[in-house]
């Protein structure tokens, strides 16, 4: 915890799904001296992706569902291709991974690895997403997929060519920032 922040104050503006607070605080300038800042913070908890890729047949295995808010802000009928992923619970990234990959891709995992930690909108929100690539094949799915439906996600699984993911970056189609990372990750580290 650094010394150079004197929160003065912290105001919730929405306590609901996630939590958005108003926070002033004073902050301190390389010379020394102090500046009093207002930021607005949202806080939904902590999340972990995952790329699953088969180097035998050169593919992976990708998401489709609504986001409303990309709906709000030009897509047009508000879907998104995906690397699948979730928030996590009390479990630890790893555990909340596989069981995230069970729920909406129907594949039970073995090994995975986790490749980095970033945090995604960090002016705005506190999230730090957790990632991770494994690998899978046919004899791993365990079920349908496609996600709870208490929590009313119809996710439709997708199994593509890696290049055709790859050339969907460059077209416009894959638009998700997590999804882009973790095809550009298994490119640059030939994981396919
Ligand atoms: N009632 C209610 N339900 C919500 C709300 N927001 C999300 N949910 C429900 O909570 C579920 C969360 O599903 P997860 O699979 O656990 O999370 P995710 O939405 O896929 O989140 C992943 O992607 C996000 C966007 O890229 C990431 O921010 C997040 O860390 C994670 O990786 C959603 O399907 C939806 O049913 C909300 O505001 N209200
Ligand atoms: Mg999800």
């Amino acid at each position: 915890m650094t010394d150079k922040i004197k929160i003065q104050s912290s105001t919730i503006l929405s306590d609901n799904w996630g939590k958005l607070n108003k926070v002033k605080y004073d902050y301190q300038l390389k010379d020394g001296s102090w500046q009093t800042h207002e930021r607005e913070v949202y806080d939904r908890g902590n999340g972990a992706v995952i790329l699953l890729y088969n180097k035998v047949q050169d593919t992976v295995i990708l998401t489709k569902q609504f986001r409303l808010p990309t709906w709000f802000n030009g897509n047009a009928d508000g879907m998104m291709i995906e690397a699948c992923a979730g928030l996590l619970d009390e479990r630890d990234p790893e555990d909340c991974i596989r069981r995230e990959t069970e729920e909406e891709t129907g594949y039970t995992l073995s090994d995975v690895c986790k490749v980095m930690e970033v945090y995604m909108s960090p002016g705005s929100v506190t999230e730090i997403l957790y990632f991770f690539v494994a690998t899978y094949s046919s004899a791993m799915k365990t079920g349908i997929g496609g996600g709870l439906d208490n929590e009313q996600e119809n996710i439709e699984v997708l199994e593509l060519p890696f290049n055709d993911a790859m050339k969907m970056i460059t077209s416009g189609e894959i638009k998700d920032a997590k999804t882009i990372m973790l095809l550009q990750y298994a490119k640059i580290h030939e994981l396919l």
